[in-house]
């Protein structure tokens, strides 16, 4: 039987580091940032696949200690700048290195107040809220992909949320609801419009000017805020505002993802006591629903 080699990558994941930033005139105002950082390369590595000749196969121990090393002589922050340099090394010393996916996820390490000021070097773990960013580079092609990401922030409102007005059919039980719990793990991708971060300099010069910190803020803040201050209709439209809202705010960003399960409480049913309940729920684990969008600005307003 005839077979051919569609595609290949490989590389390293879950490579771990925790660097530590002291700020030079007052070591011990300090900041840290903890990552898993994956690299696959893409390449000229057939003959690897298909005649078992491992000679252009740069070991992905070697990837490993190279993530290390890298992450040792230059600067991680923001982890958008580390893939970017990441990219850049890889496709730089290995001539048969074509491209390289990039990504690193940042544990929400944050300074807590002691006695009313944040302190210099304690940091409490948010988790499992964590930043990303994905980023894929090809040196042949020239072609750049940037998004970064919000992952796991869970919310929740007690009041504030609606859902009627659905279609209703022999299969419908649900009751339209006007008051109800909105529960959810946001899961939000902001991507980078090619046309404005188009190369790994680029990258650089945008995470210079404290871009990427910014939309990153920019992103969460809305999320948060639109969260707690509409009164939703429904998880589709408040995650389609939230999107339109990040574009508005963010120029840089082309497209906005979000991925969103409904975490489903639901009120006991206590008539059989004979309690009148509205206030003491069971979280449902499952099913949940799941909700997904993919928001960009229309092609009439594209710059
Ligand atoms: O915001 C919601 N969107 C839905 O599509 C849906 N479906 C459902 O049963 N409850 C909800 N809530």
């Amino acid at each position: 039987m005839a077979v051919e080699l569609i595609d290949s990558s490989y590389g390293k994941a879950n490579v771990k580091f925790l660097k530590v930033k002291k700020n030079p005139e007052n070591p011990q105002e300090q900041e840290v940032l903890e990552a898993n950082v994956k690299v696959l390369l893409r390449g000229n590595f057939d003959v690897s696949y298909t005649k078992a000749d491992n000679a252009p196969i740069v070991p992905t121990d070697t990837v490993k200690n190279t993530i290390l090393i890298e992450a040792k002589k230059t600067d991680v922050w923001p982890i958008e700048r580390f893939a970017a340099h990441l990219a850049q090394h890889f496709t730089g010393k290995y001539s048969h290195v074509d491209g390289v996916e990039v990504d690193i996820v940042q544990a929400r390490w944050t300074k807590f107040p002691v006695q009313g000021k944040l302190h210099a070097h304690s940091f409490k773990n948010e988790g499992p809220e964590t930043r990303r960013t994905r980023l894929e580079y090809n040196k042949k092609s020239k072609k750049l992909h940037v998004a970064s990401s919000i992952v796991d922030l869970t919310v929740l409102k007690s009041t504030g949320s609606m859902f009627y007005g659905y279609n209703v059919c022999d299969y419908t039980t649900l009751k339209p609801a006007t008051d109800r719990i909105l529960s959810t793990d946001v899961d939000a991708t902001w991507t980078f419009d090619p046309r404005k971060i188009s190369t790994i300099q680029d990258v650089f010069a945008y995470a210079e000017k404290g871009g990427f910190d910014s939309a990153y803020n920019k992103a969460r803040e809305i999320t948060l805020e639109l969260f707690a201050l509409e009164n939703s209709p429904s998880v589709q439209a408040t995650m389609y505002n939230m999107s339109e809202k990040i574009l508005e705010n963010v120029p840089e960003v082309g497209k906005v993802d979000y991925a969103l399960p409904n975490n489903h409480y639901i009120l006991f049913n206590l008539e059989w006591k004979g309690l009148k309940n509205d206030d003491l729920f069971y979280p449902s684990p499952d099913p949940n629903g799941y909700i997904k969008a993919t928001v960009a600005r229309s092609p009439a307003s594209k710059l």
